[in-house]
């Protein structure tokens, strides 16, 4: 039978409601416990309980903190698998993290649930069964960091958090999911090309992400700027164009080599350098805007993190994000 580690930080899936209050509250990974017999069906299970943090206060440093973890447990030659049990709303964030940080072929799998341990419908036993059995299964092995919500596997890169509180909340609007569970089998629907590795370092920080709206200025840009950003990620209009008043900081911003990458506020689709006229993508680009392959805002954020330990230099990034991974 296959071992695998499962490292829980929080979330949901650790919380329990105030039976006065109605409030959720952090109470501690150790009720997950109570499902152990049946995910003892699928793999010897060993649990670590690392830290309990809802997720709005997880930071890139903390994912840091947890990605070194997961390492550590792949590195014994007795567990073949990691579990990470994570709040949903920065779930995305770290599974893109690890994906992109964490070295090897074993299978390394991130969960956590919707409604907490004594609401009606808990989601979190379930997703955390359907988690280990994914880690546990051969077809888990090079594919990176998968995600295990809702009876779907879905790769770090492509899934997002699509809806406030239900269970079906993570999508992965481009692809879909890669594959799915039923109550006893277990099958990969699509082939999956694993993400660049980046060293294993903290993160860079003061990376900030920026959204465009109708008729929105240059003021958050300035402000980065002012503060001493390390780099921008502008979640920009459809194919990547911004209103005109946003460019005068931008462009001081690029002139001065601070890396800012262009990412679509469209959940589907890529940003490119088609339109001519003022604060279009073709003058972007000119400029030397890093045009990101489809990634979110939020994603585009953790690769700029990462990447730039490996080099600051524009085309360099620009590699990075030019790489394409849904074409299998
Ligand atoms: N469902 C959840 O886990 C949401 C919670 N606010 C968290 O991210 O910690």
């Amino acid at each position: 039978m296959k071992r695998i580690a499962v490292i829980t930080t929080g979330g949901t899936i650790a919380m329990a409601e105030d039976e006065k209050t109605h409030s959720l509250k952090p109470k501690g990974s150790e009720a997950l416990q109570s499902v152990l017999p049946v995910v003892s069906r699928h793999a010897q299970v060993e649990m670590d309980h690392f830290c309990n943090l809802p997720s709005p206060h997880i930071t890139p440093e903390w994912m840091y903190r947890i990605g070194e973890r997961v390492t550590s447990h792949l590195q014994r030659d007795e567990i073949d698998g990691v579990v990470v049990t994570h709040g949903t709303d920065t779930l995305e964030e770290t599974a893109f993290f690890l994906d992109l940080t964490v070295p090897g072929e074993k299978p390394v799998v991130v969960t956590g649930a919707m409604r907490s341990q004594n609401e009606l419908g808990a989601d979190g036993p379930l997703n955390l069964v359907n988690a280990v059995r994914t880690a546990a299964h051969p077809g888990a092995w090079g594919k990176g960091t998968l995600v295990v919500f809702n009876d779907e596997i879905h790769a770090a890169r492509q899934v997002t958090k699509t809806h406030t509180s239900n269970v079906a909340t993570f999508r992965s609007p481009a692809q879909g999911p890669i594959g799915s569970l039923t109550k006893k089998d277990l099958v990969f629907h699509q082939s999956l090309k694993r993400s660049r590795l980046f060293p294993q370092l903290p993160p860079t920080d003061r990376i900030h992400l920026i959204k465009a709206a109708a008729g929105t200025d240059d003021l958050f840009i300035r402000a980065a700027l002012d503060s001493g950003t390390n780099g921008l990620v502008l979640e920009a209009l459809g194919q990547g164009n911004l209103p005109p008043a946003m460019l005068p900081a931008l462009k001081e911003a690029l002139d001065r080599g601070i890396p800012a990458v262009l990412v679509s506020r469209c959940y589907n689709g890529f940003v490119e350098d088609s339109y001519g006229y003022k604060g279009g993508g073709k003058q972007l680009k000119d400029w030397g805007m890093i045009f990101s392959n489809g990634l979110n805002g939020q994603k585009a954020r953790i690769q700029l993190m990462v990447a730039l330990h490996v080099s600051r230099e524009p085309a360099v990034l620009q590699s990075f994000f030019s790489e394409h991974y849904d074409e299998q």
